[in-house]
């Protein structure tokens, strides 16, 4: 991390490499986020972070860099539940961006509707208590119930609260997304007792999908993160219609190892080795969840 005079943090690699690996044609970075630019959209005042600008124009050009097509911006804690900075790159990304967004759970069903119209098809609920004061389960489990059709909840918890939270997940009525597998530990190889108490959770539900994401944050071991191949690639195989792909740009509040995005992008081969599994996570799965209108019946 570097802190700038300004004690505004960057926590995104200033050249990334191109990667080895291209993408097909089509497909979507379906986890990453902006930052304001402050000027316009100024972070929360709860916000556990603060970030320099990271807005739509770099984010764009870091998906043209790749060789992605799309993206699902996730709103990111730093901005708490005003969406305005989310909607904006939306609205700027010329129908190439939809967005998950964190709402006040008080939210009325036209704000709701309003945030369809701009382009978000989730809610996110964040259990980390690093970057989040207060959870209320109770609260999010009333606006789940109340979202516009065809949205999902995505769900962003650590592997030591799962089973704390499955009465509560268990509970929500639409498709649950979660983020980086709930943080596993990668470092037991594919049967270590986080991965297989992940595989049961989504063997409970068939509408229970998730993020193959974050290597340079499960993988202790660092660049090129081996210990998360080797633990995802048979979990992307085996729930391979409700996996997703992204590369969590501009990594919110990473402190240690920045990652190079290009690095990160060379990791899908590795965990979905097949034309197949990779059309599947990058382009069949995201479509379905976000652009299911273009998605052929
Ligand atoms: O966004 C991510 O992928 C992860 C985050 C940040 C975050 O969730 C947020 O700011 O909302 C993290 O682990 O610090």
């Amino acid at each position: 991390m570097s802190v700038k005079e300004t004690g505004r943090i960057i926590s995104w690699h200033g050249n990334p490499s191109k990667p080895l690996y291209t993408p097909p044609p089509g497909a979507i970075d379906a986890h990453c986020h902006v930052f304001g630019p402050m000027a316009d959209f100024p972070f929360s005042a709860k916000a556990k972070y603060l970030p320099e600008d990271a807005g739509p124009d770099r984010l764009f050009a870091l998906r043209d860099h790749l060789g992605f097509a799309r993206n699902v911006i996730v709103q990111a804690s730093c901005h708490g539940t005003d969406n305005a900075a989310t909607l904006d790159a939306i609205a700027k990304s010329n129908g190439k961006a939809r967005g998950v967004a964190v709402v006040d759970p008080a939210i009325s069903d036209a704000d709701l509707a309003a945030l369809h119209d701009g382009g978000m098809r989730g809610i996110r609920f964040n259990f980390l208590k690093r970057l989040v004061d207060d959870a209320p389960k109770d609260k999010f489990l009333e606006v789940a119930q109340r979202l516009p059709a065809g949205w999902h909840v995505v769900i962003y918890f650590e592997a030591d609260i799962l089973a704390e939270l499955r009465p509560f997940m268990d509970a929500i009525p639409v498709p649950l997304v979660i983020d980086h597998m709930g943080r596993p530990d990668v470092t037991h190889g594919p049967d270590g007792v986080d991965m297989k108490a992940f595989r049961a959770f989504l063997d409970s539900r068939d509408d229970i999908w998730f993020k193959a994401t974050c290597p340079d944050r499960l993988d202790p071991n660092g660049d090129p993160w081996n210990s998360f191949a080797d633990a995802i690639a048979p979990l992307v195989a085996d729930y391979q219609d409700r996996v997703l792909w992204g590369t969590d740009w501009p990594h919110p509040n990473m402190q240690d190892a920045i990652p190079d995005d290009g690095h990160l992008v060379d990791m899908i081969p590795r965990i979905a080795p097949t034309a197949e599994l990779q059309r599947k996570l990058l382009i069949d799965n995201p479509m379905r969840l976000y652009w299911p209108e273009e998605v052929s019946a």
